[in-house]
């Protein structure tokens, strides 16, 4: 086809030329242009007389005016069906592809996002929906489909979402009921299902978190949305992840996906890049050890004169709580804190955020000396790990962290899933992130509880888990409100003592068992007397076997292993296990005895004043006097199946306890009416 400018053009213009159409593309003089290169549609300029048509490539514009009214549109409904016509498989390919993704599984919000950009990048190619209507069907109906996906808004994408979770709810519907003793709630099967890059579960205790997480390997399992060896799932300590290993093998009848601790992921990638497992120092696995060299190392540095004036104006300065003390016990005392201060003065070289940043100017003084006695035993103990070709577990996440990002470290794994992650530290959640930023289409599934926060003293941060999505990205977050552990008498008592603390997040608990009795009772008196009489009541009363634990703040305070044993062979119906708090963490009793409820120092909450140098390499403290020991307190206490004991000290009770009494928390109180109780406080 020829088209040709209007006779009165060549008043106008010189150059008269005319421009031919075919399939192809078109011709102006000798430039041809192939409908391909024109990356929006042929599109028409309108003018008080005459319009022109405006063809468009990636480079430059061609615009060819002069046209009659009439020439230009029939102009244009031709050369658009001929761009049409070559640009067609585009669109359909990227609707084909689009709609593959939607149906195939849970739609993130970050894939319909990228859909939505595309929708919008490729409609905009394309004329108007008015100027359509000669178009093939085939092109219509992608088109329709285009501008549907891009005016979705997040409501209409929660719907999209929800529509599937039911469906799939509905397939394995027979998986969500079998797995635990009662089906999983809707909300832990929604947990399971929701499938976002980014996502959280955020819940109480005994809310089933943990079975949440292995509820999702098993229906991504099930539903052949991924392979065992995709997985990843992480746990703090061996011994949590051993238990979960038994309950993935109990659950999902498999024992070949990767359940490890965070040492033993470093370990495993590191030995992948290196070909052979480091020597991870004596000093790393036994704490001991670790002080046992610091003191070596400290005695000899004390001999020497510089070091010692220092070390001597600090013990009295900053030591002079011990006044009476000899040099031998502040020099344990300092030995102590540089072996607490070790670690974490690496990680925090190592960090972004250079040290500097990180130190307070209150105290600063003090920050400076502790500084001075630390830097030498620090540089000691790095060149002993390198004369002994020995690394520590901050050299293996750092070392992680770097294979990692440099690609030496090729990931494995296509979903990550993290347990207590209220415990992780900045550099663990550098490793995860790196790790699936590393796979296109990674996911992280953490499950946590800002409540039972319980280890900043190891510099685990619990803002990554308040905070969880500015440190990862988009992120969705599911609570659990149901909890399967415990009733409603021990939920309502350890929530509200937990939630004095405004900074903690709110969650709504709701309990599965239910009684109308208090179910957590207060004893006044000696530990000894007064939990053997607990113990023989149990024992007397109950018609089958109770797991019992005897849960206090410090490990001195507990029984020791001849005791626990004796105490197991004279209650013979109960399974009697000691545990400090911290590592009473994710386990459970039928019963829970907690002793050494007393005020002051070694009681609880603890009153310990810490070095400024350690608080500032510390995740920032919270201003909520005894947050953290206010959280120790409601792990402990939700340990408990059935009953929580508290046994106090009469003479100098903890001020946890004076704050049951004080503010009338539904207790029992045992052998006493709370008015001489008070007056005993
Ligand atoms: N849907 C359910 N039906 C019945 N029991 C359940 C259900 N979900 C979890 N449980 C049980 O509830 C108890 C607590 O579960 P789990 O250990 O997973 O909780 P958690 O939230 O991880 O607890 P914590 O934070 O205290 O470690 C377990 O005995 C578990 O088997």
């Amino acid at each position: 086809m020829q088209l040709t400018r209007h006779w009165i053009s060549k008043f106008f213009i010189k150059n008269h030329v005319s421009l031919s159409i075919d399939a192809q593309g078109i011709q102006i003089d000798n430039i041809h242009i192939n409908w391909l290169e024109m990356s929006i549609s042929p599109n028409i300029n309108k003018g008080l007389f005459f319009n022109s048509i405006e063809f468009q490539t990636n480079k430059s514009k061609y615009n060819f005016n002069w046209l009659s009214k009439k020439t230009a549109r029939s102009a244009l409904k031709i050369t658009r069906q001929y761009w049409a016509q070559l640009h067609q498989t585009r669109l359909h390919s990227l609707v084909k592809k689009q709609k593959i993704e939607i149906n195939k599984s849970y739609l993130r919000k970050g894939t319909w996002l990228t859909f939505q950009q595309q929708a919008l990048t490729e409609l905009n190619r394309w004329p108007l929906i008015i100027d359509i209507y000669h178009f093939e069907d085939t092109i219509k109906k992608s088109l329709k489909f285009l501008r549907h996906i891009s005016s979705w808004n997040e409501k209409q994408l929660g719907t999209f979402q929800s529509k599937y979770i039911n469906n799939q709810r509905e397939k394995y519907r027979d998986y969500f009921n079998c797995l635990e003793s009662n089906p999983l709630t809707d909300k832990q099967q929604i947990a399971c299902i929701t499938n976002e890059q980014n996502n959280l579960i955020l819940a109480g205790a005994g809310t089933g978190k943990t079975s949440t997480m292995i509820g999702r390997v098993g229906y991504l399992l099930k539903s052949n949305q991924a392979t065992t060896s995709e997985f990843l799932l992480l746990a703090f300590g061996s011994h949590a992840a051993e238990e979960m290993k038994l309950r993935v093998s109990n659950k999902l009848k498999t024992n070949s996906i990767k359940i490890c601790t965070f040492h033993a992921l470093g370990l495993y990638i590191i030995k992948s890049v290196e070909s052979k497992s480091p020597n991870v120092t004596n000093m790393a696995k036994n704490e001991q050890v670790k002080l046992d060299w610091i003191h070596t190392q400290l005695t000899k540095l004390l001999a020497q004169e510089n070091y010692k004036t220092k070390a001597q104006y600090y013990f009295d300065t900053y030591l002079n709580a011990h006044k009476n003390t000899d040099f031998d016990s502040k020099k344990h005392e300092l030995a102590k804190l540089l072996n607490q201060l070790l670690g974490l003065y690496k990680l925090a070289l190592f960090n972004v955020n250079s040290l500097q940043s990180r130190l307070t100017q209150q105290n600063k003084a003090q920050i400076t000396i502790e500084l001075e006695l630390l830097s030498p035993i620090y540089q000691l103990y790095q060149q002993y790990l390198v004369d002994n070709n020995e690394i520590d577990f901050e050299d293996m996440i750092i070392k992680s962290i770097k294979y990692i990002k440099n690609q030496q470290f090729k990931s494995p794994w296509r979903h990550i899933l993290v347990d207590e992650f209220q415990d992780i530290s900045e550099p663990r959640a550098q490793l995860i992130k790196a790790l699936r930023e590393q796979v296109v289409d990674g996911t992280l599934f953490c499950v946590g509880d800002d409540w039972q926060a319980i280890y900043r003293f190891t510099g685990a941060d619990v803002s990554l888990t308040t905070r969880f999505d500015t440190y990862f990205g988009t992120t969705k977050t599911t609570s659990l409100d149901k909890t399967f552990r415990f009733n409603n008498s021990i939920s309502d008592i350890a929530t509200q003592f937990v939630m004095q603390n405004p900074e903690q997040l709110n969650k709504k608990m709701l309990t599965h068992i239910h009684t109308k009795q208090p179910k957590v009772s207060l004893y006044h008196g000696d530990n000894n007397t007064r939990l053997h009489s607990i113990l023989s009541t149990i024992n007397n009363t109950s018609k089958e076997s109770k797991s019992i634990y005897i849960l206090a703040r410090y490990k001195y305070l507990l029984p020791n292993t001849t005791t626990i044993n004796q105490l197991n062979n004279t209650y013979k119906k109960l399974n009697i296990n000691a545990l400090t708090f911290h590592a009473s963490k994710g386990k459970e009793a039928d019963k829970v005895i907690i002793i050494g409820l007393k005020n002051g120092k070694s009681g609880f909450p603890a009153q310990k004043k810490i070095s400024p140098l350690l608080d500032s390499l510390l995740p920032k403290n919270e201003s909520y006097r005894y947050a953290e020991e206010r959280r120790l307190f409601y792990v402990a206490m939700t340990r408990a199946k059935h009953q929580v004991h508290l046994i106090f000290d009469t003479h100098k009770p903890s001020i946890f306890i004076t704050e049951l009494i004080d503010n009338n928390y539904a207790i029992e109180y045992n052998e006493i009416s709370t008015e001489p109780l008070k007056e005993v406080i």
